[in-house]
């Protein structure tokens, strides 16, 4: 199975710009991006990194990195084509920052034409492609979309029902997740800037230097 991990080297988690600045953001990314190869590389796969320009890290990644500055969309595609039921294409998202062995290996061993680990608010974490005409269309609801075009080809569509593999980190309340159930990097990345976990009555939330930042 080849294992393909987009990556917005430029301006990476955009959403998060309430609480952290450009460089803290670009720094956490990475850190997300070194925990989830290590999850893959844990299960016995060499991920690559689909990134949109080269990076440049004062520590290297081992993992090879093949540069494509198109949208997320037809830089997948692109890699599809060549890809068959014996030679699947996995694509594992950059952020899922909670991402364990255990999760990855049970997403592809689910079998299906496609098997999908759906994100909170209908997003597509992570995939596993099998079938020769299936085709991604990400971002608006984008397991919806996929769910579409599975039934469009014929093909069988197999959930992957992860709490883990659906915790995307994109808006600032899922740092909350990341400092709770993160592994390795990126929690510490957060904990480095400050952040530790505020609990109240509700909800835990975050709170950084003092101040409370979501909850
Ligand atoms: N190669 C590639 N990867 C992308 C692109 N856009 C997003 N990604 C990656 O795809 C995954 C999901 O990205 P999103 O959460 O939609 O976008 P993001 O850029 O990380 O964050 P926002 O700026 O907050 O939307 C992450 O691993 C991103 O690094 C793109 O245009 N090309
Ligand atoms: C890549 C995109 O991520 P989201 O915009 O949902 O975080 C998607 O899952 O389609």
């Amino acid at each position: 199975m080849r294992v393909l991990v987009p990556f917005a080297a430029d301006a990476p988690k955009t959403r998060l710009e309430p609480v952290l600045s450009a460089d803290e953001r670009a720094a956490f990314a990475r850190a997300m991006l070194r925990d989830v190869l290590a999850a893959i590389d844990a299960v016995g796969y060499e991920p690559t990194v689909l990134s949109t320009a080269p990076l440049e890290l004062e520590e290297p990644i081992s993992a090879p990195v093949v540069v494509d500055d198109r949208p997320l969309t037809p830089a997948v595609d692109a890699r599809l084509p060549e890809r068959s039921e014996d030679d699947p294409v996995a694509v594992v998202m950059a952020d899922l920052a909670l991402a364990t062995p255990d999760a990855l290996e049970r997403l592809f061993a689910a079998g299906g034409d496609v098997a999908i680990a759906p994100g909170r608010g209908a997003g597509t974490n992570a995939l596993v492609v099998r079938h020769p005409e299936f085709r991604v269309d990400y971002h608006g609801g984008s397991f919806l979309d996929h769910r579409e075009i599975t039934a469009e080809i014929g093909a069988d569509l197999a959930v992957v029902d992860s709490f883990r593999l659906s915790t995307d980190i994109d808006e600032p309340a899922d740092l909350v997740e990341v400092l709770v159930h993160g592994t390795d990097r990126a929690p510490a990345s957060l904990r480095e800037r400050g952040f530790e976990l505020e609990a109240d009555d509700g909800r835990v939330g975050i709170a950084r230097a003092g101040n409370a930042t979501s909850s």
